[in-house]
């Protein structure tokens, strides 16, 4: 093999590399506001990776605020916050609400659940745990929580 081939075939990699960092610099966000601490609240909201949630989750971060999204992408995508993730007030996080989680917020948004008719029913007794023992932990993970 001659030495530019090979040399070229140890480059190639990094050239990738730094097409990719390339990318992740001059990645734009939508516009966002700037809140003050005092003003700035820490949202959690569940099911953000679906319709109604990521509708909320772009309201909120436009308005300023640190939003985390909780979901495990049942019906929700993560293209639907794609355009978030690497945003310094954004954190996405894949985890099933049935289970406990623990996080420090000022405001949880409980949007996760199967809500059209046929997810609905794909898994009732899922549907259930969901509803009831998802509520539950959202409910009782926070001293002071604000849960809509
Ligand atoms: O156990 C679960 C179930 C669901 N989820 C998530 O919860 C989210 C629910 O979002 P969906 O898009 O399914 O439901 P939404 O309530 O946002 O909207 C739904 O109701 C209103 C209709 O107009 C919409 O077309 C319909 O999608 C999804 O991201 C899903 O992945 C969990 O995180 N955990």
């Amino acid at each position: 093999m001659k030495i530019e081939q090979r040399i070229d075939e140890a480059v190639a990699p990094l050239r990738e590399k730094i097409r990719d960092l390339e990318q992740s610099f001059s990645q734009k966000y939508p516009p966002v506001k700037f809140l003050s601490e005092k003003d700035r609240k820490r949202i959690l909201i569940t099911g953000g990776a679906g319709f109604v949630g990521s509708h909320l989750t772009d309201k909120l971060m436009m308005d300023g605020h640190e939003v985390t999204v909780v979901d495990n992408f049942f019906t929700g995508r993560k293209r639907n916050v794609e355009h978030w993730i690497g945003h310094e007030n954004f954190e996405l996080i894949n985890h099933d609400v049935v289970e406990p989680l623990y996080i420090e917020v000022d405001q949880i948004y409980h949007l996760a659940s199967p809500a059209s008719p046929p997810n609905y029913m794909y898994n009732p007794i899922k549907t259930l745990k969901t509803n009831t023992i998802g509520t539950l932990n959202m409910l009782g993970e926070y001293t002071n929580p604000t849960v809509i």
